[in-house]
């Protein structure tokens, strides 16, 4: 198993302007003065539980807002949750379509800081340059600064550099979207080769059909909640008939596709058995964030 997540759940206040325009007019300008705005809470992860398997690739798919990349970002660590853990085999990189590259900078100057952010020494940063340069394909554009770049030149270099770390744990954020078929083909062929060596592939994808041809199994998410985990094929099938009744108006339909899914899907607990004399927290545990990602063993019992 490379990821144990248990429980996991991410609540946000987020400033309202509704909420303050329902208001009575000196209690709205009472909360201005002392800086404290009418917000509203937000959970966008509730309970979400699921435990990966080395050799899986696994997308998510849900409307927007269903809390896909919240996920993503709490499994590479970069977020703590409000409650529950993560548990990871090794490191996770996330690869996001807003990863921080530096628009000023040509892509060669940002394969050296992405690599440096990855954690390589500036020698190993130096040595990775022809093999990231090769992987992302984009001819002498590699020495033009990133702001010129298309938006699938950059998912190119963002997806090379992600893959110079050589991960065992990749966290794809639709930034494979905006590539074209070349680039396609070869970032498929470099996930399934990442994957037989026992690694494991997130990938969040509004498209149910990239779901179908990336991944061999889906998790569907619907206002935080884990509504279904199951193969690709039949997760990728529920969510497109769901999708197509809301776009077609027929709200009442779509309900009753998404009431159905949430009954036909597994309830996953997570129980996790400490390693006998490691006193040290693992990576995610209760969100401690703390650095070194080892792994406790988790097991996991699927339950109607
Ligand atoms: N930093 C944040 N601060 C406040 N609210 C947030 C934050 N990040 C996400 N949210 C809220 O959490 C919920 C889940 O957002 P998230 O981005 O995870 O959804 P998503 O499924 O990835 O959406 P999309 O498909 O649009 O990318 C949304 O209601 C969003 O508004």
């Amino acid at each position: 198993m490379t990821v144990a997540v248990k429980d996991i759940h991410v609540r946000y206040n987020v400033a309202s302007s509704d909420a303050a325009a329902k208001m009575r007019r000196p209690e709205r300008i009472g909360r201005r003065m002392i800086g404290r705005f009418p917000s509203v809470l937000v959970r966008a992860v509730a309970g979400v539980s699921l435990v990966a398997r080395a050799g899986e690739s696994i997308g998510l798919v849900g409307l927007n807002g269903s809390g896909k990349s919240t996920l993503l970002r709490i499994i590479a660590g970069l977020e703590r949750p409000m409650r529950g853990s993560v548990f990871a085999s090794s490191t996770p990189v996330l690869l996001g379509v807003n990863a921080a590259l530096l628009p000023e900078l040509s892509g060669a100057q940002n394969v050296h800081l992405g690599c440096l952010a990855m954690g390589m020494s500036p020698d190993e940063a130096r040595e990775a340059l022809p093999t990231i340069v090769e992987l992302a394909d984009i001819g002498g554009a590699i020495h033009l600064p990133m702001k010129t770049y298309s938006s699938g030149m950059a998912a190119r270099l963002r997806f090379a550099i992600a893959m110079a770390m050589q991960p065992h744990i990749l966290l794809i954020d639709e930034a494979l979207s905006t590539g074209d078929a070349a680039f396609k083909d070869r970032s498929k062929a470099r996930m399934d080769a990442m994957r037989k060596e026992a690694g494991t592939v997130f990938l969040v994808s509004h498209a149910a059909q990239t779901i179908e041809e990336e991944c061999s199994r889906a998790i569907w998410l619907h206002k935080g909640r884990l509504v279904i985990d199951g193969t690709a094929e039949d997760v990728a099938r529920r969510y497109r008939l769901y999708a197509w009744k809301l776009a077609k108006g027929q709200p009442e339909a779509a309900a009753d596709l998404l009431a159905e899914a949430f009954g036909e899907g597994f309830d996953t607990t997570v129980h996790l058995i400490e390693p006998p004399g490691t006193g040290a927290p693992p990576r995610h545990a209760n969100g401690a964030g703390s650095t070194t990602p080892e792994l406790l063993k988790a097991t996991f019992n699927q339950r109607r």
